[in-house]
C-alpha cells in the first residue's frame, strides 16, 4: 500500500531535467543532482542558502508524479558524481492576487486550493495572498468570507486550525475597480510593502467574467507586474465564444503579456485520472500497441451533472453546454488521448502533439450533433425558468457529438461526446470500446449481441476515480458459463489518501512555471475551429434542442446519433 506522504514537504523533490532551462526561479541553488533507482526519473536536492529548509523546491508535477512510485518505495538516493550550483541570487517572496476575489470561484476553489498547498507545505516561505475585487471588504472581512469555505481536507493531520489562523494571516484584501490603473497601482504599493526588498515573483488569478479580463491584465501588467522576478497571470474560461473573439482576446493579452505568462486554464486538464491518462497508455505496454483504429471501435468522452444551471444561467445562457463543457473539458481530454507519443514529457512537447491531433480532426457538422435542453418538473424548474434566463432561449444544455480524427492512427473511429447538466447523474468518464474478436471461438456463449462481448476500459475521473476493463470470463464450476466481470482499480481502496483538488495542482504548476497542463494559444485556435461553424449555424439557423425532463437521461437523440455510427453509450447499457 502507497505510504502518505505530504507531496511538498520532503527534503528533495523530483523534476525533469528540462526544467532547469525555465526561468530562474529566484535563488535556488543546486547542490546535489542525483537520481533515483528509477532510472526515468532525476531527483534534485535543493538548498537555499537564506532558507535551507524548502524554499525553493521545485514540486511542480512536470511529468514526474510528486508521489511517484521510487518515493513512496523509499528507494535510496545515488548522487552522481557531477554537481550543478546555479548563481546565488536574494531571497524572494511569491504574491498570489485572486482578481474577483469576492466571486463564487475564488471562494468555492482558489482559496481552499491556496490552503491546501499551504497545509501541505507547498507554497515558499515568503508568500502573501491578495484578494482584489470592487466589492469593498477590510482584510478581516476577506479571512473571515474564506474561512467558511476552507477545510482541512487532509483529516488525520494535525493541527489544521492553527494552519488556518496562519494562512488567513497572509490574506489581505485590496478593494478596487478592474479598469483602474490607479487602484492597481494601489495594490503594487502593498505588495511592494509585504515583499519588503525581495526579489518578487507574482501570480494573479483572473477570477473575473471574461468582458473584464484584458482591462484586468492592462492595469495589472501596467501597474502592479513585478520589477524583480517573473508575473504571470491564470486566465480562467471562457476563452471567447468562437474563433475570432477568441483569437481576438488572445491577441488582446498579448499586447501586454507574452504567451509565456499566461496560463489558459482547463481545470480538467488538473483532474488525477486525466493526468493518470498518459502514464496509463505510454508506460504500460498492454495499452499503448492496442491504442489505434486497428483495435479500438469508438471512444466515448462522457460528462453529467444532476443539477442543472442554478445561480449561473446569466453567464451560460451566453454560452451552453458546447461552449462550457465539450469545446475546451473534453476536447482536451480526447486531445491526450488521441494524441501520438511525444517526444519528452515537457510542456511544448506535449502541447505540439496535442495541436497536432486537434488540427487533424474533421470540423463538427450539424447531422453528427444532438442538441437538448432540460424541461422542470413538479419540484424542479426548467432550464428557461431560472430567472436569469430569457424564456425563449434556445440554448443546448445538453449536446452529443460525433467527432473524428483524420489521421492513419484513428481514421474512421467515432469519437463521440455527450454532455449534459439536470441529468440523473453526476459522472464524467472515458470509454474505450474495443472491437469484436476475430473468429471467436466462444460466439455461441454470448448469444447474438457480440457487442456486448466485446472490452471495454473505463477511466472513470469523477466520482469515485476508477480505472477498470471490462473482460469475458469463466464462471468458476463444471460447465462453460462465461460472465462479464471487471479488472477494476478503485481509486479509494488503492491509495487512502484524499486526491487533492484540480486546482491544486493547476496552481502549484503555474507557481513552478510548469506549462504542461495549461492551453497554448494555437491549441485554443485549432479547438475552436473544430466547433465554430457549428455552433454558429446552431446559432443562424435557432435550431430547436429537444426537450428532456430534469433528472433523466437526456434526448433520445443521443441515442440515433451513437447509432448512426454502429455505437451503443456504454454508460447506459444496463452494466455500466
Ligand atoms: N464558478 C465556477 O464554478 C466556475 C467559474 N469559471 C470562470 O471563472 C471566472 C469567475 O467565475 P465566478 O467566480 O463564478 O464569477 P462571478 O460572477 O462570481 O464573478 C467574480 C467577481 O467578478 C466581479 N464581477 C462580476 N460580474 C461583473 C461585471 N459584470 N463587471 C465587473 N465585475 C464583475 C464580482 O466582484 P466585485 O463586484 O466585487 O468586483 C464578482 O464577485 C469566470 O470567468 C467563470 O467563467 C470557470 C469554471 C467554473
Ligand atoms: O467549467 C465548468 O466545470 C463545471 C464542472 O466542473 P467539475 O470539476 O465540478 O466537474 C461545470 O459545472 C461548469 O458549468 C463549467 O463552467
Amino acid at each position: 500500500m502507497a505510504t502518505q506522504i505530504s507531496p511538498c514537504s520532503s527534503s528533495s523533490t523530483t523534476f525533469s531535467p528540462s526544467s532547469l532551462n525555465q526561468e530562474p526561479f529566484s535563488s535556488a541553488k543546486l547542490v546535489n543532482f542525483s537520481r533515483k533507482s528509477s532510472p526515468s526519473r532525476w531527483v534534485f536536492k535543493i538548498h537555499s542558502r537564506i532558507n535551507p529548509k524548502n524554499q525553493f523546491e521545485l514540486k511542480s508535477s512536470n511529468g514526474y508524479p510528486l508521489n511517484a512510485v521510487s518515493l513512496q518505495d523509499g528507494a535510496a538516493e545515488k548522487p552522481l558524481a557531477k554537481e550543478i550550483v546555479l548563481p546565488e541570487q536574494t531571497e524572494s517572496n511569491l504574491s498570489v492576487t485572486v482578481v474577483g476575489a469576492s466571486g463564487d470561484l475564488a471562494k468555492k476553489k482558489i482559496f481552499p486550493a491556496l490552503f491546501a498547498l499551504f497545509y501541505e507545505d507547498c507554497l515558499p516561505r515568503n508568500f502573501v495572498i491578495f484578494g482584489y475585487a470592487r466589492t469593498k471588504m477590510t482584510d478581516e472581512e476577506l479571512r473571515e468570507t474564506i474561512s467558511r469555505t476552507l477545510t482541512c481536507r487532509i483529516d488525520k493531520r494535525e493541527n489544521c486550525g492553527d494552519k488556518m489562523e496562519e494562512f488567513l494571516q497572509r490574506c489581505f484584501y485590496h478593494s478596487g475597480q478592474y479598469n483602474s490603473e490607479e487602484n492597481f497601482a494601489e495594490l503594487d504599493s502593498k505588495l511592494k510593502h509585504k515583499e519588503d526588498g525581495k526579489l518578487s515573483n507574482r501570480l494573479f488569478y483572473l477570477s473575473i467574467p471574461p468582458n473584464i479580463f484584458v482591462d484586468s491584465v492592462r492595469c495589472a501588467s501596467g501597474k502592479a507586474s513585478s520589477k524583480t522576478g517573473w508575473t504571470r497571470v491564470i486566465v480562467e474560461k471562457p476563452f471567447g465564444r468562437d474563433s475570432e473573439s477568441s483569437a481576438e482576446l488572445t491577441r488582446s493579452l498579448k499586447k501586454y503579456l507574452a504567451e509565456d505568462q499566461i496560463f489558459r486554464i482547463d481545470h480538467y486538464l488538473g483532474k488525477e485520472l486525466v493526468e493518470n491518462l498518459s502514464v496509463l497508455r505510454f508506460s504500460n505496454l498492454v495499452f499503448e500497441p492496442l491504442w489505434s483504429r486497428n483495435y479500438i471501435r469508438n471512444v466515448q468522452f462522457i460528462f453529467s451533472e444532476d443539477f442543472g444551471t442554478e445561480g449561473r444561467g446569466g453567464y451560460f445562457d451566453n454560452y451552453g453546454i458546447i461552449r462550457d463543457i465539450m469545446q475546451n473539458h473534453l476536447l482536451q481530454i480526447l486531445a491526450l488521448f488521441a494524441m501520438e507519443t511525444p517526444v519528452s514529457l515537457d510542456a511544448e512537447d506535449i502541447r505540439n502533439e496535442k495541436v497536432k491531433v486537434l488540427k487533424s480532426m474533421r470540423r463538427l457538422k450539424l447531422e453528427d450533433v444532438v442538441i437538448g435542453q432540460y424541461k422542470g418538473g413538479k419540484s424542479y424548474l426548467g432550464y428557461t425558468e431560472d430567472p436569469t434566463v430569457p424564456n425563449d432561449s434556445l440554448t443546448p444544455t445538453f449536446a452529443a457529438a460525433a467527432l473524428f480524427i483524420d489521421n492513419a492512427r484513428w481514421d474512421g473511429v467515432p469519437f463521440l461526446m455527450k454532455a449534459g447538466k439536470a441529468l440523473n447523474t453526476r459522472r464524467a468518464e472515458i470509454r474505450v470500446q474495443f472491437r469484436h474478436v476475430p473468429g471467436n471461438l466462444y460466439k455461441k456463449n454470448f448469444g447474438m449481441d457480440m457487442d456486448k462481448a466485446t472490452n471495454e476500459l473505463v477511466l472513470r475521473v469523477q466520482p469515485d476515480e476508477a480505472i477498470y476493463l471490462k473482460i469475458n470470463n469463466k464462471v468458476p464450476g463444471l460447465g462453460m458459463r462465461l460472465d462479464r466481470s471487471d479488472l477494476n482499480l478503485l481509486y479509494s481502496m488503492r491509495y487512502p489518501k484524499e486526491i487533492p483538488d484540480a486546482y491544486e495542482r493547476l496552481l502549484l504548476d503555474a507557481i513552478e512555471g510548469e506549462r504542461r497542463l495549461f492551453i497554448r494559444s494555437d491549441e485554443l485556435d485549432a479547438a475552436w475551429s473544430i466547433f465554430t461553424p457549428l455552433l454558429k449555424e446552431l446559432e443562424t439557423k435557432k435550431i430547436a434542442p429537444e426537450l428532456y425532463p430534469y433528472g433523466s437521461r437526456g434526448p433520445v437523440g443521443a441515442h440515433y446519433l451513437a447509432a448512426k455510427y454502429n455505437v451503443r453509450w456504454g454508460d447506459v447499457t444496463g452494466e455500466e
